[in-house]
């Protein structure tokens, strides 16, 4: 796992460990190891023009003694100085080893510089880069030299991940001792590049992570045991699909039966229970009757594992007493889709001892929990966080970043999404996939988590079926089909 921690906690860490060290050494070793990155991308030390944009705190400080480090290997290092204040001993540091302030418009000595290190802000950060920091953060990003952010990049709040102004495009962010939330959550990560941990021995020093994001090794779907049997490796039930909605109803059985369920029932009225059979002939299916059903509907449909509720179900009284029946059992239920707009009205539902997992995009829990949806695109994590909590269930929020919340574990990220998912009917993929992941008996955070990520990467080798292939456009079909593939490239 990469492991995040929240900037209090990097700081309670930070004073823990300085305590036992000499003045200076805890900035010592940062600057060390972003100075190294730095030698190892540029062509030659010797020569290379290096900019640093430096602001009043640690973070310019880092960046000052890098600096230093470099113009001692011979690189022609220069200094933009964003307001007032400086870190005076680094300043200094530089200056010993032949560092020198830019003459002229910084615009000049960024853009022709070879490597430009941003230490503007870091876990000081706070609101939008105010000026002059604004002006030089969007400078570097269109420079033509490469972009190492120190820390984190600026403008970029390291707790959360959020962007409220200008912020630097890194090609590489060099971060200190643990990641930091930011680094790992949208739109903060799509201003990181490659993300590079440096160790300053906080180790120790650090409690549990708040926010982690898996490694393809973290990811284990159940694996059948010798002597599994259809029952064993688990049975999902799918409520999906109604007389509008068919194509969800497909997608996620299909989702269902490549995410590794021992078996799929499906139960839904007539119209959708007859495409599933087409595309799905090892699914056991149940025609039910329109219209409102009592707890009894699911003894029909037979024993399982584990439910999946919602996909183009419908909001009306039918699709209200399927969620009632299906979330009165004390198996775990999945809610996705439509079953979500029932919940915003039937929160009550959600009082249950089972595991529930719900699946919204923003706006869908823009209505879950009364929250504006911009308010939630702008501050995932939060958000998450709270609904987990208020909903008393494991809650995927899909987005550019997917989070996955459970009160009291860490958030996890999902490292494998891509811009290629945004299209329709993916999301009732993940349903499924999730669902056959918890009837084979994972529990809810990881079902969820293991589910975006195979998820995620069944679609990037949909849209790019290897290394060197240009990515297509795909369809939800595509994801389904390239599941097993996914499955399989797992370690
Ligand atoms: N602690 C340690 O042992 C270690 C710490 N390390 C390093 O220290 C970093 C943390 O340093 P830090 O605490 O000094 O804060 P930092 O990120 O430099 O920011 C403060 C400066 O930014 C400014 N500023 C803030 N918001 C702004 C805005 N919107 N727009 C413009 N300016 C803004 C703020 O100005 P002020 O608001 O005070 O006027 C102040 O000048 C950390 O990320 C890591 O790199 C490593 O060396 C490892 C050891
Ligand atoms: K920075």
């Amino acid at each position: 796992m990469r492991y995040a921690h929240e900037v209090g906690k990097v700081r309670a860490a930070e004073r823990a460990l300085m305590a036992r060290l000499p003045e200076g050494a805890l900035m010592q070793r940062a600057a060390a190891g972003l100075a190294s990155v730095c030698a190892r991308v540029l062509p030659a030390v010797y020569g290379a023009r290096v900019v640093l944009l430096v602001g009043g705190g640690d973070n310019g400080g880092d960046a000052l003694y890098a600096g230093a480090r470099l113009a001692r290997r011979g690189a022609r290092v220069h200094v933009v100085q964003a307001g007032s204040k400086i870190h005076e001993a680094g300043f200094a540091a530089l200056r010993a080893a032949g560092g020198r302030p830019a003459a002229g418009d910084p615009a000049d000595a960024i853009a022709g510089a070879d490597l430009i290190v941003d230490g503007l802000t870091g876990i000081g950060g706070t609101g939008a880069l105010r000026e002059p920091h604004a002006r030089l953060a969007a400078l570097a990003s269109e420079a033509p030299g490469l972009v190492i952010a120190c820390d984190v990049p600026s403008g970029v709040d390291a707790g959360t991940g959020e962007v409220a102004g200008e912020a630097v495009h890194a090609d590489i962010t060099v971060t200190f001792g643990t990641h930091k939330p930011g680094l790992l959550i949208d739109p903060g990560a799509s201003h990181c590049g490659v993300v590079e941990l440096v160790d300053i021995g906080l180790g120790d020093d650090l409690p549990d992570p708040d926010v982690v994001a898996a490694r393809p090794a973290d990811v284990r779907p159940p694996e059948p045991g010798p002597e599994s049997d259809k029952y064993r490796r688990g049975v999902v039930g799918v409520l999906a699909g109604g007389d509008a909605y068919t194509g969800a109803a497909v997608l996620s059985t299909g989702g269902a039966v490549h995410g590794g369920a021992g078996m799929v029932r499906f139960a839904s009225v007539a119209h959708p229970v007859e495409l599933v059979r087409q595309h799905w002939p090892e699914v056991v299916t149940t025609v039910i009757e329109p219209g409102a059903h009592d707890a009894k509907v699911l003894e029909r449909v037979g024993r399982v594992q584990a439910w999946v509720a919602g996909p183009g179900l419908g909001t009306g009284d039918a699709a209200e007493s399927l969620l009632e029946a299906v979330l009165s059992t004390d198996l775990p239920v999945l809610v996705d889709a439509d079953g979500l707009t029932v919940l915003a009205r039937r929160r009550d539902l959600l009082l249950r001892p089972a595991p529930t997992v719900l699946t919204p995009h923003a706006g869908e829990l823009s209505r879950l929990i009364g929250a504006p949806r911009e308010d939630i695109e702008a501050r995932r994590l939060e958000h998450v966080r709270r609904a987990a909590a208020e909903l008393s269930a494991t809650v995927l929020l899909k987005g550019s970043t997917t989070l996955i919340a459970e009160q009291d574990r860490p958030v996890r990220v999902n490292p494998t999404g891509t811009p290629r998912l945004a299209t329709a009917g993916t999301g009732d993929v993940l349903s499924g996939l999730i669902g056959a992941l918890l009837a084979g008996g994972l529990p809810a955070l990881d079902a969820a988590a293991a589910g975006a990520y195979l998820h995620g990467l069944a679609a990037r080798l949909a849209s790019a079926p290897h290394p060197d292939a240009a990515e297509a456009p795909i369809s939800a079909q595509d994801v389904v089909t390239a599941l097993p593939e996914a499955f399989r490239s797992l370690p």
